[in-house]
């Protein structure tokens, strides 16, 4: 045992017997581990069963229905904490220990997700020692040593309830065990997730989950970057999402992809900075700042997002059809792009809170126009665009990866355009934006950009920004290099 642990007297009950074991928490790992009496660590155990006298000895180790295999060993950083269970006094005083395992998942390319696990009941012999043992593992897991608080914002609509049932079963109860102070606010109406990250405590809170889908989180996003101090203080407020939108885009693109592997990253809380761009639509007008830090869109895209929108309850589904419509259709939009190049901003720039500095150059030039903008903007050399993206990170949804290898840290965007294709191609560039082989997809252009302005030119035209419409008029975009923060699971 490393200087700083404990060894604890805690039992389990195997079926109808109760073997009795120690507990030990490793303060210094993070770890804790139970080992039933006489055995060591790595030891193998059995169990004999008299139905079946061949069943429980496994060899290696000891399971029972619903629990971790004995000896249990959680290793630091996959411990959430512990909580007491009810007694009477007819019962031992009890405590479950909650946990997360990895999962390497067979399907979308082996990638990582985490399980949560909650052991059966350690019994103690007195509440004291009950309550001593809940304490240490709490401690030892640090969540409520080494964060504030953690606000939760829980969008009910989303997911046909899925975000009230991941709040009530997953987060709430992990969050008691980890007893980190904690606090959940159930939204009544659209627009709430913004009034709460516009006036959340920064100095109480450090952390935001919303549970909900992109929608939410571009609302909180808004609270939080209109706020008057947000160029100091955004980043100190980490956001996280727990995904049960139709898109979840942003948690597909940071690792969080099941609510259970988005809690795993609440309480792993490895925060990454996270940049934000203002998008503005009348420049001399403060008022107008919105904030975005996914996509903007216009084209196919953003037709096959917005046209689909009476389609919510159909989740990632609904996607799929809007493309098979938007590939059939094969329109174009017209639109003049003006962007300048992420190279135009050294190594080491940014960071410098909401400042509008490209904005600012070619708003007060020539009434804004984008013909002929003053350097270092530069003029696309193409007006007719197929596929129009924007992306601040490197999926729209759960089902794509349309700029595989964005990253929302980087001070810089994706502009991935297409032009005019016929159908097959579309079906190509389809599947490219679905598999994340674009960079492959010889109708695919990219840029890196740093700001971006983008003239409608096309009658039938909509701008989807997040996921949000707004009005078809020419809009100025600049990046804000780690503006924001937020918890990765990757
Ligand atoms: N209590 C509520 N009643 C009705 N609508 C709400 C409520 N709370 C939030 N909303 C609205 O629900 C909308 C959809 O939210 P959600 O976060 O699920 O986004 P989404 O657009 O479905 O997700 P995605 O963008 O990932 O597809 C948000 O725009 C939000 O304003």
């Amino acid at each position: 045992m490393a200087s700083g642990g404990a060894v604890f007297e805690a039992g389990v009950t195997l079926g109808s017997s109760r073997v009795e074991g120690t507990l030990s928490v490793d303060l210094e790992a993070g770890s804790v581990g139970w080992y039933p009496l006489g055995a060591r660590q790595g030891d193998a155990i059995g169990l004999h069963d008299d139905d079946d006298s061949d069943s429980g000895s496994c060899g290696g180790c000891l399971t029972w229905e619903g629990a971790p295999s004995l000896p249990l060993e959680i290793r630091g950083g996959d411990l959430v904490g512990a909580s007491p269970c009810p007694s009477d006094a007819k019962t031992y005083p009890s405590f479950k220990v909650f946990y997360f395992v990895e999962e390497v998942s067979k399907r979308r390319g082996g990638r990582s997700r985490r399980r949560l696990k909650v052991t059966d009941e350690f019994l103690c012999t007195n509440t004291g020692l009950c309550e001593e043992c809940v304490d240490k593992i709490r401690e030892c897991a640090g969540h409520a040593r080494s964060r504030k608080g953690v606000k939760v914002v829980v969008n009910p609509v989303s997911g046909a309830g899925r975000g009230l049932r991941a709040a009530r079963e997953l987060l709430g109860p992990c969050l008691e065990a980890s007893g980190a102070k904690h606090d959940v606010t159930v939204t009544r109406e659209p627009g709430e997730a913004k009034t709460i990250a516009a006036s959340i405590d920064i100095d109480a809170y450090d952390t935001l989950v919303v549970v909900g889908g992109d929608g939410t989180m571009h609302e909180a996003l808004q609270g939080l970057c209109g706020r008057p101090d947000a160029d100091r203080r955004a980043a100190d407020l980490a956001f996280a999402v727990v995904p049960t939108g139709s898109g979840n885009g942003f948690a597909a693109s940071i690792g969080a992809l099941d609510a259970e592997t988005a809690a795993w990253g609440i309480f792993r809380n490895a925060r990454r900075p996270l940049d934000v761009c203002s998008v503005v639509q009348d420049p001399w007008n403060g008022a107008d700042r919105k904030f975005m830090f996914l996509t903007l869109t216009f084209g196919f895209i953003s037709d096959l997002d917005l046209d689909t929108e009476s389609l919510r309850f159909l989740g990632q589904a609904r996607f799929t059809l809007g493309a098979v419509y938007q590939m059939l259709a094969g329109r174009t939009t017209d639109a003049r792009v003006a962007y300048v190049s992420s190279g135009e901003v050294s190594e080491g720039e940014g960071g410098g809170g909401l400042g509008l500095r490209f904005v600012g150059g070619i708003a007060s030039s020539q009434g804004g126009s984008l013909k002929d903008p003053p350097p270092p903007w530069r003029v696309l050399d193409q007006e007719k665009f197929q596929l129009f993206v924007l992306s601040n990170v490197p999926c729209m949804s759960m089902g794509d990866r349309v700029a595989p290898t964005q990253d929302p840290s980087s001070g810089s965007l994706s502009m991935v355009t297409t032009g005019r294709n016929g159908r097959l191609k579309n079906i190509a560039m389809f599947d490219a934006v679905e598999d994340g082989t674009t960079a492959d997809c010889d109708i695919i252009s990219y840029q890196d950009v740093a700001a971006f302005a983008v003239e409608p030119l096309s009658d039938r035209f909509q701008f989807s920004l997040d996921g949000e419409r707004i009005p078809t008029r020419t809009l100025y975009g600049e990046i804000h290099r780690g503006l924001g923060r937020f918890l990765t699971c990757l």
